[in-house]
């Protein structure tokens, strides 16, 4: 089991990075009606943690006994019947999905599965069906909502009102801003910041003293450094130098991540020549990134960063400009090669017009 996994903590009382939230969470669901949750805060801050230590709470360890399911859906639509599948990971009390992943029909899973676990809500013995015995509660974890359409966020809203005596929502995003007001003033908001880098040293301390390692003065703190305040990635790192070479030594290096090195790469390529050849040759390898999972919007965001800091400061505005632009159009469209592919192009020829004003 990779380390990330292997060390998540369990419950809100082991959680130590963000403790005064797991408080408060506990005082939540243990003393009052839970309302609909909605965490929000940068990759690998621990929302994934909390939201799992809170289902824990809720109904102890079988919230922990998942099983992966494909589940198909046929939805009538008026005129015709869509079908729909997506993989949803549940247990005996709750279920776990991404609705974003069908693309626009996004609206129809977020109805229809929220309307099927309301019909199939638990009841307890006594034939109670209120909120406040929270065993005979469902609860749907919905993640990457801010990739929802609106379409698919106006529909939540709906459902979430119709179902509340029934069911709990648990909403989980990187930005909240990209939620629509009517979703959000739904939800208790629980802002998920990024830990501090003397937070991720001490869970990497923690991790080396479980696994008998000793680390050389200043080691976990060039790994929390590299890590970009991100738990996940820390720790990723710190298991990529454990297999690389051990026992660790003074100034070992610590490896950017493949993924990172391959969009420097393409970057470099894309400064060395502007031409519908090269163009062909940066589409190859950003299939390749996105064959190999990385999110689209990562890509962009990274190969900006990438280019900006070999760029002129005369064209940083501009390229931003376009940046954000293309992000823009990636979400409101499905191929996102198209528009990765789109700015690259708009970048390349802004770059050659500054070369040729700039020496002839
Ligand atoms: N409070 C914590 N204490 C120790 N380790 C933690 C804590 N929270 C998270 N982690 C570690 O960080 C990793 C990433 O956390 P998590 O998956 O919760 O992040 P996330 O915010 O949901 O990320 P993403 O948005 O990318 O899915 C976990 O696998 C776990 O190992």
């Amino acid at each position: 089991m990779l380390w990330v996994d292997k060390y998540r903590p369990k419950t809100l009382d082991k959680i130590t990075v963000h403790e005064d939230v797991a408080k408060n969470l506990k005082k939540l669901v243990t003393e009052q009606d839970c309302p609909h949750l909605l965490f929000y805060g940068p990759p690998g801050s621990g929302k994934k943690t909390l939201i799992m230590a809170v289902l824990r709470q809720m109904f102890g360890p079988g919230a922990e006994k998942v099983k992966i399911e494909n589940k198909t859906w046929k939805i009538d639509a008026g005129t015709r019947t869509i079908d729909l599948e997506l993989t949803t990971l549940s247990s005996t009390h709750h279920v776990e999905l991404n609705p974003s992943d069908v693309g626009f029909q996004d609206r129809y899973i977020v109805q229809e599965i929220i309307k099927e676990m309301a019909r199939n809500r638990p009841i307890d013995t006594k034939g109670k069906k209120g909120y406040k015995d929270m065993y005979v509660m469902a609860v749907l974890v919905l993640n990457e909502v801010d990739k929802l359409s609106r379409e698919a966020q106006h529909s939540l809203r709906r459902t979430m009102e119709k179902y509340s005596a029934s069911c709990r929502l648990i909403l989980c995003c990187n930005s909240s801003s990209k939620v629509t007001e009517a979703v959000r003033s739904r939800c208790l908001n629980v802002r998920i910041n990024a830990p501090t880098e003397e937070q991720i040293m001490g869970v990497l301390e923690f991790i080396g003293k479980k696994e008998g390692l000793q680390l050389p003065p200043g080691f976990a703190a060039r790994i929390a450094a590299q890590s970009n305040r991100s738990l996940r990635r820390a720790i990723l790192l710190f298991e990529t130098c454990r297999v690389q070479q051990y026992p660790f030594i003074n100034n070992q290096v610590i490896p950017p991540m493949d993924w990172e090195q391959y969009v420097s790469e393409i970057a470099s390529d894309i400064m060395k020549e502007q031409s519908p050849k090269r163009l062909f040759l940066v589409r190859g390898k950003l299939y390749e990134l996105l064959i190999n999972c990385i999110p689209p919007e990562i890509i962009l965001k990274r190969l900006l960063s990438e280019l900006l800091k070999k760029l002129d400061a005369e064209l940083k505005h501009e390229v931003c400009h376009w940046a954000a632009y293309y992000e823009h159009r990636m979400r409101l469209g499905q191929k996102a090669i198209f528009h990765i592919e789109a700015f690259v192009a708009k970048f390349m020829s802004i770059y050659k017009a500054f070369l040729i004003a700039t020496f002839g």
